[in-house]
């Protein structure tokens, strides 16, 4: 039986490709009531992401959710969210992806304390309302060390966010081959 949502609560979650974080973050929410709102960050890139995404749909089909794709404003899409009882974000990762893009696009640049910023302000915007967050990421930089600086400053990225969100979050887990571990 569903329980009822937390209080403010906001949930780290992180683990590899395919280590079940985003299976895991559903169940997560799917045990709480109310309304769900699943914020999809991921651009549709080629044909196989779509078979990907059309396989999450399908799978969150019937289950009451709604669902905001929104690539790069993530604060408006939690500001859009107030009423949801749940909010699932899927992934911090393409978030970071998406906001290189459009500076690289623009030539800007994007370092780690412009991350660190947005990543608080998304925080404070999560932190708006009696909701439960769930902040879904991949937990990048544990292979080799990336031959191009590009990847690298993306991996650097992706870590400093990480980090901000699991010193922020009430709850924080770790996704390895399937299984949950507690970090927090
Ligand atoms: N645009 C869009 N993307 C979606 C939707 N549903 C899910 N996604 C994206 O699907 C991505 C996750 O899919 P996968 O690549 O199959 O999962 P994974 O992260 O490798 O594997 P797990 O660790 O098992 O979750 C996330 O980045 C989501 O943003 C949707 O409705 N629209």
């Amino acid at each position: 039986m569903a329980s009822k949502p937390l209080t403010n609560h906001l949930l780290y979650i992180s683990g590899g490709a395919r280590s079940g974080k985003s299976r895991y973050a559903e169940q997560r929410a799917l045990a709480l009531t109310g309304p769900r709102r699943y914020i999809a960050t991921c651009p549709v890139i080629d044909d196989e992401m779509a078979v990907r995404i059309d396989r999450h749909q399908q799978r969150r089909a019937d289950q009451g959710w709604q669902t905001i794709e929104e690539p790069v404003d993530l604060v408006a899409a939690l500001d859009a969210s107030r009423d949801s009882a749940v909010v699932l974000i899927d992934c911090v990762t393409l978030w970071i992806n998406n906001l290189l893009y459009v500076a690289e696009t623009e030539q800007q640049t994007l370092d780690e304390d412009a991350i660190h910023r947005l990543t608080l302000q998304m925080i404070d915007a999560a932190r708006q309302g009696q909701r439960t967050v769930i902040f879904v990421s991949n937990e990048l930089g544990m292979g080799i060390v990336p031959a191009d600086a590009l990847s690298r400053h993306y991996r650097d990225l992706i870590g400093r966010c990480n980090q901000t969100l699991a010193a922020h979050a009430d709850e924080a887990v770790f996704l390895v081959s399937g299984l949950p571990l507690s970090l927090k």
